[in-house]
């Protein structure tokens, strides 16, 4: 078994703790753990994955339907497997702070999420590219863009197609090219559709310019779209990456260590001398115990010969890199942090998906609808059967498909919002604070994003099909910039335990709200076809009719927007240093030998999709690029591979 540790045998799980590891992977989430079960299948590698939270594999976290538990509740907030974070005040819309929603435990945020499981379109990933810049662009474009990307989504998960009954009677479609891999993390459908979905899909085909592709994993994901879950169809059990990169088998490898309930809270870096282009480099992490006292002799330090990966998510992966000396100068010496890599990039270019709630009565609503399983115990009774036996029926069900609209297709007033966009100073609205160079970078941002805003390539609009009144609308891209930064109470060198401070600043730039207005007529517009009024003779109960000119509209969406799905991005971003970047095409991070982020935070712009398969996306390009910067730079063998592990009678891991 692996490491496990927690306050009853630190001493002893110290003593099993090697002095150097050839890699060590900050954070076991969703990428990290692909990227150190890629580094360490080999054999030829010793991996150390440090992990704040705590090995749980208990039936809380995998289950689904109506065994499922509400990621929300309390347990999950204060408790031990999402981290308990308040944002700073949102102060152009609600007022009031916000909860920051993040996995903490060993699987990180795959572990908590809603296993919404789709990808970008490919001009949602070309955008990073384009963001580079003419001079840089070349370069990014080798190792990222659509068709770089592309083979790793391939390569991440196992599909399971729909069945030839879902095909026929819900017309899901897709194309089988678009997959193809064999990693245990498992995209499937789920096998009950509520008729009000159906028809809601049938209304959208009434529509002319409404895309329908047959498949939205090849890069085609504007229009309708039949989304995959992450769930393992053979027990309809969460599919998340300590499952799929974990107990796949490299919880056996010797050369393979996790270490939960531990933080990695700096990492360690010594100056090169004489070097003008990296001054740094990585030599390890600090690491600290999660519970219990703090040891005597303060952090630990444990040794990567090759390269510290930093997978901490982009809520802490910035916050790991300025407890280190990495970042913006102001912030760091605000903290009383020794500035080692002036980096203004580290934790602005914060990006999420805000989003509403509009609700509608359906005065006709057809049934069975998800409120039958309440107020119809026969139809109850059988769904229970249904799912008892093998996991199928209403139960089964998943929201899984959604519209995802451009911009031109949902407002004719695009080409105006565009050019009031473009004709911004890009200083104007980021925080005030923010370095000349992340200036720079936001300009060639809002050339990338208009040309986004421009094209039917790539979505602005989500719009969730459940055949549900009540709905979110979500806003996939976003020009507001927020950031995450360390507080000036952390004073860099303690257990890591000040949170840093998570400003959304949504609707900071005007041009989102204005946007998001233009989203809410469209809502309102597609209950009035005929279509829907047929079917369902839906009456707006929420915002209202009242609600009527664009100013009231706004107004409206600010008091009760939400900054985020959980889609938190940005925060690293891949760029060019002059341009507010934080790591080079190669995923190292500028200045620094042996240091490379791989996680969320890369994302330069927000993808028009729900976050997690792009972060096992990323996790694989990352491993790829590492591995074969350890091929090309071999190491002379000092150390024996084979790692002591010893067998724990104490791990409590209740995994099913
Ligand atoms: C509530 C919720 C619902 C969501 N719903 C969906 C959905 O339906 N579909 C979808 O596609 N996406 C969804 N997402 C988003 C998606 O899950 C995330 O974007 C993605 O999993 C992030 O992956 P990551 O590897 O960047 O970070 P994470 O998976 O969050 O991993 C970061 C890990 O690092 C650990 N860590 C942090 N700091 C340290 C440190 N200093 N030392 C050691 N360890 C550290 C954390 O504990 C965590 O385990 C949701 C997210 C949340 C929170």
């Amino acid at each position: 078994s692996p490491l496990r540790a927690d306050s009853a045998v630190i001493i002893k799980r110290q003593a099993e703790l090697r002095d150097e590891y050839d890699f060590i992977v900050a954070g076991a989430g969703t990428a990290g753990l692909t990227v150190a079960d890629r580094l360490s299948e080999g054999g030829q590698y010793t991996v150390l994955v440090v992990e704040y939270g705590y090995l749980d594999g208990s039936h809380d976290i995998t289950a689904t339907g109506p065994d499922a538990r509400e990621p929300f509740v309390p347990e999950y907030r204060s408790g031990t497997r999402m981290y308990n974070i308040t944002s700073a005040p949102l102060v152009h819309t609600t007022g009031r702070p916000a909860n920051v929603a993040c996995g903490c435990v060993v699987g990180g945020s795959s572990a908590v999420n809603g296993m919404f499981f789709d990808r970008g379109s490919a001009e949602d990933y070309d955008s990073w590219v384009w963001a580079a810049g003419e001079d840089h662009e070349a370069e990014y474009a080798r190792e990222w863009g659509w068709d770089n990307i592309y083979p790793f989504f391939q390569k991440s998960v196992t599909f399971h197609p729909p069945d030839e009954r879902m095909q026929e009677e819900y017309k899901m479609t897709y194309d089988m090219a678009a997959w193809g891999g064999d990693t245990p993390i498992h995209a499937s459908y789920p096998p009950f559709q509520w008729p009000g979905t159906v028809a809601v899909w049938d209304a959208w085909r009434t529509i002319e310019g409404v895309e329908f592709p047959k498949e939205h994993g090849d890069g085609n994901a504007t229009g309708l779209i039949w989304c995959p879950n992450s769930i393992d169809p053979s027990d309809r059990t969460r599919s998340y990456s300590r499952r799929g990169h974990y107990d796949n088998g490299a919880n056996e490898r010797t050369n393979f260590h996790l270490l939960p309930a531990h933080r990695a809270t700096k990492v360690v870096l010594e100056e090169v001398e004489g070097a003008e282009d990296r001054t740094h480099r990585a030599v390890g992490v600090h690491i600290a115990p999660r519970d219990g006292d703090m040891w005597e002799d303060g952090p630990r330090l444990v040794r990567a010969r090759r390269e510290v990966v930093v997978s901490a998510g982009s809520v802490h992966t910035p916050q790991v890199l300025q407890r280190s000396g990495v970042g913006p100068r102001d912030v760091l010496e605000a903290a009383g942090v020794e500035v080692k890599v002036e980096l203004p990039g580290v934790g602005f270019n914060l990006q999420d998906h805000a989003h509403y709630t509009i609700s509608f009565n359906y005065t006709t609503d057809l049934t069975p609808n998800p409120g039958s399983l309440a107020s119809d115990p026969e139809f109850r009774a059988e769904a229970d059967r249904q799912w008892a036996e093998n996991k199928s029926g209403p139960h089964s069900s998943n929201v899984n498909g959604g519209a995802f609209l451009p911009l031109p297709f949902l407002s004719n007033r695009s080409e105006a919002i565009i050019e009031s966009y473009l004709a911004q100073d890009p200083a104007e609205f980021l925080p005030s604070n923010a370095h000349e160079t992340v200036i720079a970078g936001y300009k060639q941002q809002m050339k990338t994003m208009a040309r986004m805003f421009a094209s039917n390539r790539s979505a602005e609009l989500e719009w969730l099909v459940s055949g549900r009144g009540g709905s979110s609308i979500i806003m996939i891209k976003i020009v507001s910039r927020g950031t995450i930064l360390i507080s000036p109470e952390d004073d860099g060198d303690s257990r890591g335990n000040v949170e840093p401070v998570v400003d959304w600043r949504t609707f900071s730039n005007p041009i989102d709200a204005e946007i998001t207005a233009e989203f809410l007529k469209l809502a309102r517009w597609f209950m009035q076809t005929e279509a829907m009024q047929k079917t369902f003779a839906p009456v707006e109960v929420s915002p209202g009719v009242d609600i009527a000119t664009d100013e009231e509209i706004i107004a409206w969406i600010k008091s009760r927007i939400s900054p985020s799905n959980g889609h938190l991005v940005g925060t690293a971003s891949l760029g060019p240093k002059e341009l507010g970047g934080v790591v080079g095409p190669d995923l190292r991070v500028h200045g620094i030998e042996g240091l490379s982020v791989a996680d969320n935070s890369i994302m330069r712009i927000i993808p028009g999709t729900h976050t997690s398969s792009t972060a096992y996306a990323i996790g694989e390009k990352a491993a790829d690029l590492v591995l074969r910067r350890a091929k090309a730079n071999p190491l002379p063998e000092t150390d024996p591979v084979e790692l002591p592990v010893e067998e724990d009678p104490a791990e409590e891991d209740n995994g099913e």
